[in-house]
């Protein structure tokens, strides 16, 4: 290997060290190495073997370093352990996506603090990269800082990685305000059934944005002519439709007024950083948005997305499936309320801090104390709705409350074509989930968990439910090809060991 090369590889181990939060004493007495060999390796001075960089890289649990990174990364989890002591909520991946189109808009530099380490993140900024951005994450922090090229080359774009997210649609929003005419690939993501983007289509139309799909990639149009007339109303109140909305109404000069608009935490996220921008923004925290953009926005901004109402949900689950008692803290409470209503309901006991505010000074958290007992089904069924309701991202972690519950739960995931499904792979860890219809399920608790092996369903949520009861199955799990949960959890086995789980990542070298 040239020096270069290796001083590039001894970079990202130290990164990826100082990441996990190990000494380089900690990293060599996994490596069963000396402190002194990996000070060297970190400084580009020591020849690498494969077998190390691969023992590098399964030990820092790292894609950058790992060897065969292109091969799926598994989880065997030795379950059927209580939980104990306290976990952070970390930021939300999907502000993180708003965010992150929203420095699309900013010819100044956008520093975005305390970002989640997830691979929806990665996937983003690879693409912005490719189309010239200078991206960087910030020494021994969290924190991403994004600079804009003078001109946007999207003829470069990383197609590979902007087909692996479903975000790539809220370029559209930003992009009209840089170029008349341009292609995107087409969105990717979970894969949750037909899920299509029409809804984006009809409410750019106003912004004069013309969209033909054409051999995977989406032909776009500007007509600056065309500008909103009257009241945008979106045909469904859902959460990126509304930022790409925002996005485009943030550099429209004129006044732009936004019906049926989620005001779920992403949105609400975006709204804040938005203002912070000069853009001014009625209604945050409503379905009436009135947004009256600035043309240009030259500004170096700092901003910290909130937490994951979703991990704090998984987190939760978490607590209840392996009757643990354990603190979460930082949760996002008005993302969580309508979730800890119902699991009143269903006799769950759980103790709430004094609420404190978030980084980004709007989204008021509390710590969540869970407190092990018995759970009894609820008399209704459980169904998400948009917020404020119970969080369609919510609904899977249901599955395993209820399969703790005594009685029988209807689930019903009236929003996703497939993704009630997927929860009836739990029947191999022993719940009995019937599955009534394509969109309904019958979980009938309470279930003696049994250890099993596992693919992980092409769904994040889904992924996460599986792990999670596999943490309470006693004996070994093996959960094959997580990627998806990478998708939009930082370090989740790591987190979930730090409470005393037992979770090993391995890849089928
Ligand atoms: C990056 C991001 O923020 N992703 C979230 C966002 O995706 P996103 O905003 O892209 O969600 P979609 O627009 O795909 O909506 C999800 C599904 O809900 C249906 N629908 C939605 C709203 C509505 O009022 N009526 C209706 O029927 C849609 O037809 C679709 O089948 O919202 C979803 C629903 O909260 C979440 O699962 C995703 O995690
Ligand atoms: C469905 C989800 O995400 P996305 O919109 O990124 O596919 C999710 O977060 O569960």
């Amino acid at each position: 290997m040239t020096e270069s090369y290796l001083s590039r590889i001894g970079a990202l181990i130290r990164d990826a060290r100082r990441h996990k939060d190990l000494t380089q004493a900690e990293l060599a007495a996994l490596l069963n190495t000396s402190q002194s060999a990996v000070a060297r390796i970190e400084q580009g001075k020591q020849n690498l073997s494969l077998e190390m960089l691969a023992r590098i890289g399964e030990s820092l649990d790292s894609e950058i370093v790992s060897v065969g990174s292109s091969l799926p990364q598994n989880l065997r989890i030795n379950g059927g352990k209580r939980l104990s002591g306290e976990i952070d909520v970390r930021t939300s991946k999907n502000a993180a996506v708003a965010l992150l189109c929203a420095a699309l808009l900013n010819k100044g530099r956008t520093t975005l603090r305390n970002l989640a380490r997830i691979e929806e993140v990665n996937r983003i900024v690879e693409v912005l990269t490719s189309i010239g951005f200078k991206i960087r994450w910030l020494p021994d922090s969290s924190d991403l800082e994004i600079n804009p090229p003078a001109t946007i080359n999207l003829g470069s774009i990383d197609e590979a990685a902007a087909r692996r997210t479903r975000t790539i649609i809220m370029f559209l929003g930003p992009l009209m305000h840089e170029l008349d005419e341009f292609e995107l690939p087409y969105a990717g993501g979970c894969d949750l059934g037909t899920r299509t983007v029409e809804p984006h289509m009809v409410a750019l139309r106003h912004f004069g944005i013309d969209v033909t799909a054409t051999m995977g990639s989406y032909h776009v149009t500007i007509d600056r002519e065309k500008a909103p007339q009257r009241p945008i109303v979106l045909t469904e109140r859902g959460d990126t439709v509304t930022e790409n909305v925002l996005l485009a109404a943030a550099r429209h000069p004129g006044t732009t007024v936004i019906r049926n608009a989620s005001s779920n935490y992403m949105v609400q996220d975006l709204c804040v950083f938005l203002q912070q921008l000069g853009v001014t923004i009625e209604g945050l925290g409503t379905t009436t948005l009135t947004v009256t953009g600035v043309e240009s926005i030259n500004q170096d901004i700092e901003y910290s997305p909130s937490e994951d109402p979703i991990e704090a949900m998984s987190l939760l689950a978490a607590g209840v499936v392996t009757g643990s008692e354990i603190t979460i803290k930082r949760v996002p409470i008005e993302f969580m309320e309508i979730e800890l209503a119902v699991l009143d309901t269903m006799g769950l006991r759980y103790e709430l801090s004094e609420e404190y505010l978030s980084a980004n000074g709007h989204t008021r958290l509390v710590d969540l104390r869970t407190i092990p007992g018995p759970l009894k089904a609820p008399l209704d069924k459980i169904h998400p709705l948009p917020f404020p309701g119970l969080n369609i991202d919510n609904l899977p972690f249901f599955a395993i409350i209820a399969a703790m519950a005594e009685g029988s739960t209807l689930i019903h995931d009236w929003v996703y074509e497939n993704r009630a499904i997927y929860l009836t792979e739990l029947t191999t860890l022993g719940a009995k989930v019937h599955l009534m219809d394509p969109h309904r399920v019958m979980v009938e608790g309470p279930t003696k968990w049994r250890a099993g092996e596992i693919m992980c369903p092409p769904a994040l949520r889904p992924g996460v439910v599986i792990l999670l009861a596999m943490l309470a199955a006693p004996g070994e799990s093996v959960l094959r090809n997580v990627y998806v949960i990478h998708r939009g959890y930082e370090d989740l086995a790591t987190r979930l060991n730090n409470l005393g789980a037992d979770i090993q990542t391995f890849r089928d070298i």
